[in-house]
């Protein structure tokens, strides 16, 4: 399996090999190897999560209060989606930038997102299947999100379909307005928490 390190940095793209014969399918979408040498550490796991989306659905983009944040591994074992990251980050050299990788049922590629990195995808067909682990359990009263329509982001979406969002995605604050309410993750807070888990390890 090979990485790639994302436009946004503490992001990475999985490219696991699939074995098909005349039974199906085998891959092997996370492997603990290939997930340190990208990380730096291994993959806690708090949680493991799945949805179902109909093309055109857009989720995101979420984040957690950091530390200790929620990192993800993600893939798509059905269907197709574009699954984007921003960083979120306040005094990242990067900040307001994203990257965006499909994910499929044919190649299954993986991304790992740090913790205090935005996500977001779009489900590019109906029954579109996400399947991420996360590093801590779900804390509803810690996650956040940014509208995912944010024009000053402009993020990738397809054209060709109509959005679907929840009530809280739709009436999500945009990114200035995420600034403005100190709402947002701390760059250095998440360095050094990236730090800590590297020297645990
Ligand atoms: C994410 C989550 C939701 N829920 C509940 C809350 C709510 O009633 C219902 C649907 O929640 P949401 O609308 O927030 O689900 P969703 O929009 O799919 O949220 C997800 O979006 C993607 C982009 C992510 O990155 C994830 O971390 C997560 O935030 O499920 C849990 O009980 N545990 C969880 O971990």
């Amino acid at each position: 399996m090979q990485f790639r390190r994302l436009r946004v940095p503490d992001a990475y793209e999985f490219s696991p090999r699939a074995f098909p014969d005349d039974r199906g399918l085998f891959v092997a979408p996370f492997q603990d190897d290939v997930f340190r040498a990208a990380a730096g550490h291994p993959l806690r796991l708090g949680q493991a999560n799945h949805s179902v989306s109909r093309r055109g659905t857009i989720r995101g983009l979420h984040f957690a209060d950091t530390p200790p944040g929620q990192a993800k591994y993600i893939y798509c074992p059905r269907g197709s989606l574009l699954d984007v990251v921003v960083d979120l980050r306040v005094g990242s050299p990067t900040f307001g930038q994203w990257d965006a990788v499909v994910l499929d049922s044919r190649e299954f590629r993986a991304m790992y997102l740090a913790e205090g990195l935005g996500h977001g995808f779009a489900a590019l067909e109906d029954d579109t299947v996400m399947s991420y682990f996360c590093s801590e359990p779900y804390n509803p009263t810690g996650e956040h999100g940014i509208t995912p329509l944010d024009p000053t982001l402009a993020l990738p979406w397809p054209t060709d379909i109509e959005p679907v969002l929840s009530d809280k995605d739709r009436n999500a604050p945009t990114l200035a307005e995420a600034v403005d309410r100190g709402l947002l993750p701390v760059y250095a807070d998440c360095v050094a928490y990236y730090d800590k888990l590297r020297s645990a390890n």
